[in-house]
């Protein structure tokens, strides 16, 4: 408020200064002059705390604002994250996520600081014309309307390119990234990547700036209007001077008075017109924190059944307790289930009827994109059946409390997640409560047959790992596998494991070793286990072969043989690369 008020006095004493300069009183003249001082000095210290309160405000909503874009991201189905529209919206969220709230609110501030100075300048200015007020007014109107046009149309083109911008993004990735350099160089893409990245670039370049020209054509030629006016005033407001109507200070003081609120009522609509434009950018951060599960929409309207979230080890005894119409034994069934993934007409999977009793160990064999990492995702519900329903100790997947199911559950993918943090975290994730209980990550360690990784590690557990931060140590593609076993034996709770080709990067003797320690730890428990290698998978109680979607063979090793089908094919194959 001062800083708006202030520029009044100035311009007030400006004139009361000239005016007694022209009468000669110079005792007069000093006194406006340290009054003037004592404004400015004023008014420096009010625009100087408007700006610290911006930033500090500013860095506030900068921090809530990311949190809650992230927050919304962990709450989200990983589906979500499958889906590139959805990344679109998380980037444009993310990229505005800082400067636009902010803006909204410095705008906010300048509309009202502009507000008032356009006032006290019109009540100001009354006194000499009163269409001199009108002509400051309407000058303005047609270089805002402009700049909001432009403004929308700047907008429009960011959001319809946001796909392209993203293909940008990712190709600065590639072209700058350790995990790509190793192929970029070896494949020479440098310049081919290079070359796209620059197409695109341009392309860009070529939009931004033919918009720009046009804007600035226009906001010259309106500019100019608003001069136009300026001086129209200044001419009238001179010869009355001139004809001694007006004071030489009432000259001064109608002048500042004019330019002032001429800035003063631009920088108004100029507020106005960033506001729409802020006001679209945040339409894209409400729409992406709006977006909401469908599942979690339906789970709420249902009953609560997730009302016993009792520890893993009691699961199976509070489900019993829960449920006592159930007759079907502890374990794993999917009955008759399909699903599809989003977007796709293909089915992945297709009327799988399966059941896994507890305690089974089970092998899951096919081809590359036969369905048996999907399998998995259903089975811990990363994603919930097209068709047909799965059931865990006879109670639908999806009555379970989410949190108790994780815990229950144990996996590692094949592309696990390599975190750049220390040995102590890359494991102790894999039960975060636990992260600081060092005997059991030592237990998960050894389970997870990471120990020799470990204790070559200069600071032990609490090295980094990975190249992205100081210090950091980078492991080989099997040590990086078996620091991801260890995690998933942090689960100690958990009587289901699951081992999605997590062997892939491992040699034989570590596989080996692996696999006979896996046998021993889930001795009572459900394993699951995804590979290509039938040395491995041969161990199982059972295996279920996977072809286009759908359970095509199961049994044991020796009942597959006999049969002579895909399996009897696929292992034989496998046995004469070995011989
Ligand atoms: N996120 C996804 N979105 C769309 N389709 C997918 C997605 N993931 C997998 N698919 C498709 O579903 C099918 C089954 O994939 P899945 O990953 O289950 O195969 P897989 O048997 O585990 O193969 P691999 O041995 O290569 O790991 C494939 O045709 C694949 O193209």
């Amino acid at each position: 408020m001062a800083s708006a008020v202030l520029p009044l006095g100035i311009a007030y004493v400006g004139k009361r200064i000239v005016d007694a300069v022209v009468a000669r009183d110079s005792g007069g003249a000093w006194r406006w002059v340290a009054a003037e001082l004592l404004l400015v000095a004023a008014l420096t210290g009010a625009t100087q705390a408007l700006s610290l309160v911006r930033r500090i405000v500013g860095a506030r909503l900068g921090l809530d604002i990311n949190v809650a874009i992230l927050e919304k991201a962990t709450a989200l189905e990983l589906r979500y994250f499958e889906d590139s529209e959805f990344y679109d919206r998380l980037n444009k969220a993310r990229r505005e996520a800082s400067s636009r709230p902010l803006s909204v609110i410095a705008r906010s501030f300048q509309i009202l600081q502009s507000i008032v100075s356009l006032l006290g300048y019109a009540a100001l200015l009354l006194r000499f014309s009163g269409w001199a007020v009108a002509a400051l007014l309407l000058a303005a109107i047609p270089a805002t309307v402009a700049e909001m046009r432009f403004s929308s149309q700047a907008f429009r083109l960011r959001n319809w390119r946001s796909p392209e911008s993203r293909k940008l993004l990712y190709l600065e990735h590639v072209l700058s990234n350790d995990e790509h350099a190793k192929e970029v160089k070896l494949f020479g893409l440098g310049e081919h990547l290079l070359a796209r990245y620059r197409d695109i670039g341009e392309l860009f370049y070529r939009e931004d700036s033919a918009l720009a020209v046009r804007a600035a054509k226009w906001a010259y030629a309106l500019s100019l209007l608003a001069t136009l006016t300026f001086y129209g005033c200044y001419a009238t407001m001179a010869l009355s001077a001139a004809r001694g109507a007006l004071s030489l200070g009432d000259l001064t003081l109608g002048m500042v008075a004019f330019r002032q609120g001429q800035q003063a009522f631009q920088s108004l609509l100029g507020a106005f017109g960033g506001m729409v434009e802020d006001n679209l950018y945040m339409s894209n951060l409400f729409g992406y924190l709006a977006v909401t599960p469908p599942s979690a929409q339906a789970r709420a309207a249902e009953p609560a059944l997730a009302d016993a979230p009792a520890p893993a080890a009691l699961a199976n005894a509070a489900n019993a307790a829960l449920a006592p119409a159930l007759k079907s034994p502890p374990g794993i069934r999917f009955e008759d289930v399909g699903f599809r993934y989003p977007g796709r007409d293909e089915w992945a999977l297709r009327h799988i009827d399966v059941f896994i009793p507890q305690g089974e160990s089970l092998a899951i064999v096919g081809q590359n994109g036969a369905g048996k990492t999907t399998f998995i995702k259903l089975l811990t519900r990363l994603y919930e059946p097209t068709e047909g329903r799965i059931w865990l100790d006879g109670r639908d997947l999806r009555d379970w409390d989410e949190a108790l199911l994780r815990r229950r559950i144990g996996v590692v993918f094949q592309d696990f997640a390599q975190y750049q943090f220390t040995a102590r975290e890359n494991v102790g994730l894999g039960s975060v409560d636990d992260l600081g209980d060092t005997a059991q990550i030592g237990r998960a360690i050894s389970k997870g047959g990471a120990e020799e990784v470990v204790s070559a590690l200069k600071e032990g557990l609490e090295t980094p790992l990975g190249r992205w931060f100081r210090d950091g140590v980078e492991l080989s593609g099997g040590q990086w596998q078996k620091i991801a076993l260890s995690r998933a034996f942090m689960r100690e709770g958990a009587d289901i494991l699951v081992l999605d080709e997590p062997t892939a990067a491992l040699d034989a003797v570590a596989e080996h070793a692996v696999f006979e320690r896996f046998r021993e730890l889930t001795r009572d428990k459900t394993s699951i286990l995804i590979s290509h290698r039938f040395p491995t998978v041969r161990m199982a109680d059972r295996i279920l072969v996977i072809e286009h979607g759908r359970v095509v063979e199961q049994g044991t090793h020796a009942s597959l043989v006999e049969q002579n089908g895909r399996y009897a094919h696929l292992f034989a194959l496998q046995a004469q690369g070995y011989l």
